[in-house]
């Protein structure tokens, strides 16, 4: 079966510095994965070349959603690459702080809906029903990732782990065949990464959804990935099951190399 995501040979310029270097990588449909790296590696860099954030440099990027056919979606603007169904979170949360919980998954719904402005000011009974369907949706989802009891509250009242939920919530809204969550489990306790292990399983089973993550919680990595990617200086290191990772010596001195560095 063709892959969900086929990314060949992405390579990023930032005036002299090469943030990617001829990446290779593909998801499999209902395959967990991850992109690890030491610091710098280059890991939210191709997630911003693949949802169009930045144009790469070089390479080809296509999706072939499940049923559907396949496309090249290199140098897209990013909310037409949301609508072909690849949504994302970041790694600094980016939630409208002063809007409630539910409002901001709403907002991610928009990309679904279809009242233009003309409906959202006369709202005919066919915008009205849209409205009542979207919010119990939105609902739904607030429900998937244990939030409901805060639907009222201001985005910037939640603790830490429950904005980065809400920022799953909120790319849940627009469909995606494939979530691209950029470290999902930072600033979270021991506890709140377990329920997001759980979270991203259940997202996986239930909704069908493709995942690939960004994550330096190893743990969470190992537990949870069918395959790992490992970047380093802007390339592709090593790619494989987490044992093999575990095992494999450029990975190995890719990280302690980063912790010698540490140590001055
Ligand atoms: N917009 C930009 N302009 C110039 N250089 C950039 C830009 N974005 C990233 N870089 C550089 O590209 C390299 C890769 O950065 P990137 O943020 O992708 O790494 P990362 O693996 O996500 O790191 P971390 O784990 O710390 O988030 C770094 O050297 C970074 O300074």
């Amino acid at each position: 079966m063709e892959p969900i995501l086929k990314v060949q040979n992405l390579t990023m310029d930032f005036g002299g510095l090469r943030a990617l270097n001829r990446v290779n990588l593909d998801i499999r449909e209902g395959e967990i994965v991850a992109l690890i790296g030491p610091n710098g590696a280059g890991k939210t860099t191709f997630f911003n070349c693949i949802t169009g954030i930045y144009k790469p440099t070089g390479g080809d990027v296509s999706i072939h959603p499940p049923g559907r056919d396949g496309l090249r979606i290199n140098g897209m603007k990013p909310n037409r690459v949301t609508g072909h169904g690849l949504a994302r979170t970041f790694q600094n949360i980016r939630l409208f702080p002063n809007m409630t919980v539910l409002e901001n998954v709403m907002i991610g719904r928009h990309v679904r809906t279809k009242a233009g402005v003309l409906g959202a000011v006369f709202r005919p009974p066919s915008v009205k029903k849209e409205e009542r369907d979207t919010v119990e949706y939105c609902y739904g989802l607030l429900k998937k990732v244990n939030l409901a009891r805060e639907v009222n509250e201001l985005a910037k009242n939640l603790s830490y782990g429950a904005q980065r939920r809400l920022e799953i919530a909120r790319a849940m809204a627009t469909d995606p065949f494939l979530l691209l969550l950029d470290e999902p489990a930072a600033g979270m306790n021991a506890y709140e990464t377990i329920e997001l292990d759980q979270l991203i399983r259940k997202i996986r089973d239930e909704d069908k959804i493709s995942i690939l993550l960004i994550e330096h919680d190893m743990k969470l990595v190992m537990n949870i990935s069918e395959r790992i990617f490992v970047m380093d200086y802007g390339s592709k290191i090593a790619q494989g099951t987490p044992l093999e990772i575990k095992q494999n010596p450029l990975v190995i001195k890719a990280y302690l190399g980063e912790d010698a560095d540490a140590d001055h």
